[in-house]
């Protein structure tokens, strides 16, 4: 094939009172702005994508057009390294390292023609018409029309090639899964990020019914699933009444290890958005929740009040945390950096550093030293995460274990919880991979990365 050229601008790329209002280019222009937030500044997506507090361009689109750009950065960030791949071997040279805009663009388009249904000539005709009124893109007009045409062209044969030959991860990342998990698991972990999460519930009571009434399946560990929500949560049956909420399969089972938990006083710290609180709550304990976040705790009373639960709600950091009398369990489902929820999150391993993971694991120990002293003695602890590596998980605890007299490994059994067997490592920790499941049947594969440890307040 002949390689594209750049092209330089000629007065014919002057945007157009025409170009600026075409239907669909400012959808367009904020999945680019957005993408470049992500990558370029480390945004988180969730929060640029908030209906309240997101990107204000974000937030002025319609419904319809919030979804778009929603659907195209799942999937530019999903494949983003498939997609780089393809766009390299058309392009004659490297992008220049200030043409942020243009790659992002490009991503952009890209996303659209290989992974979403949206006609192959509306997706170049408007990433060409965005370059053209972009001062900063004007010039590549001639190149993105070039790149993405050979791309429409060539895709049926070069995606499914580029799908088997790409890690879809970053570097750093796929290198750190390689050293936790080996090669072979590394490739099944970076596989399911590629696909699209079912989604996951926890019930009131009667799984089997619930199953029926939403059109899934009951997993061993009591989670109900389905694949995909065809409208927003709220509209499904058993909404209105709180007979469930929203948990993936593995972040139902941190609350469940803290055993028969009726009629104690239980704390749990890192509680917002409270999907685990209400797990407390509902097997009969009283509960005291504590957050740092104003915000996220506001999301937690809104939850509990759907699910007519009720907690004890504290605004604290919970290292200045001292209440008046200990707890007989505690629940810490620590900050992290969210490694084990990149099939719902994509973003997470383009907006993460290793440096990142050191700080996190640093924080996560001081939050676990100061609860511990917050336990009675003979009182039982759950420390939970939602990272995939072990420097926040495994090894932050075994050296926190090393150190101290104040608690001891309780090990987590392999037969306590149905279904977890599998996911109980030699010491007694749980670990779970998206790269796990409950066999073979493709609903019951994969649950997000998790893990946990239970410990036992020295007598
Ligand atoms: C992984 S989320 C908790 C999820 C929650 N347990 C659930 O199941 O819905 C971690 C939470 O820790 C909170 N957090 C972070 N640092 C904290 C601190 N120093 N003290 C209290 N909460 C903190 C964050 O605000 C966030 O809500």
């Amino acid at each position: 094939m002949s390689r594209p050229k750049v092209r330089r601008t000629t007065g014919e790329n002057r945007p157009t009172s025409e170009s600026l209002d075409k239907p669909g280019l400012e959808t367009r222009r904020v999945a680019a702005k957005l993408l470049a937030a992500v990558v370029d500044a480390h945004a988180s997506l969730d929060g640029l994508t908030d209906p309240a507090n997101g990107q204000p361009n974000f937030r002025a689109l319609d419904a319809r057009d919030r979804s778009l750009v929603r659907a195209i950065l799942m999937s530019a960030l999903r494949h983003r390294s498939t997609i780089e791949a393809l766009l390299a071997r058309r392009l004659e040279r490297p992008l220049p390292a200030n043409a942020r805009a243009l790659s992002h663009a490009l991503h952009v388009a890209a996303a659209q023609i290989l992974f979403l249904d949206v006609p192959d000539s509306a997706a170049v005709d408007l990433a060409v018409t965005q370059a053209k009124s972009d001062p900063r893109l004007a010039r590549f007009a001639g190149l993105v029309n070039a790149v993405l045409r050979n791309l429409v062209r060539v895709k049926a044969r070069a995606l499914p090639a580029a799908l088997a030959q790409t890690r879809e991860a970053p570097d750093w990342f796929a290198e750190r899964l390689d050293q936790a998990y080996g090669a072979e698991k590394t490739a099944a972990i970076l596989a399911m990020h590629r696909l699209e999460p079912p989604v996951d519930f926890t019930v009131r009571q009667d799984p089997q019914r619930w199953a029926e009434a939403l059109g899934g399946i009951v997993l061993p560990t009591g989670t109900v699933r389905i694949a995909k929500l065809e409208a927003g949560v709220d509209t499904l049956p058993g909404f209105e009444e709180g007979a469930w909420w929203v948990q993936d399969a593995a972040a139902s089972l941190p609350a469940k290890l803290l055993g028969d938990i009726a009629g104690t006083r239980v704390a749990d710290l890192c509680a917002a958005p409270g999907g685990k609180t209400a797990q407390l709550i509902h097997a009969g304990a009283d509960v005291t929740a504590v957050d740092l976040s104003k915000s996220r705790l506001k999301r937690l009373s809104e939850n509990l009040k759907r699910l007519r639960l009720d907690a004890k709600i504290v605004e604290s950091d919970i290292r200045k945390f001292e209440p008046d009398t200990l707890f007989d369990a505690i629940l810490i489902d620590a900050p992290c950096s969210s490694t084990g929820t990149v099939r719902r999150h994509p973003d997470v391993p383009w907006t993460k550093t290793p440096e990142d993971i050191e700080k996190l694991a640093a924080l996560q120990r001081a939050l676990l030293e100061h609860a511990v002293t917050l336990l009675k003695p003979g009182g039982r602890l759950v420390f939970s995460n939602c990272s995939l590596d072990p420097v926040e998980g495994e090894a932050m605890l075994n050296a926190f274990l090393a150190e101290t007299s104040e608690v001891s490994l309780d090990p987590i059994k392999p037969d306590e919880i149905p279904g977890i067997n599998t996911f109980v490592t030699p010491e007694g920790f749980l670990r779970t991979t998206p790269a796990d499941g409950f066999g073979e049947a493709p609903l019951a594969r994969g649950l997000d990365g998790f893990f946990a440890a239970r410990l036992i307040r020295t007598p």
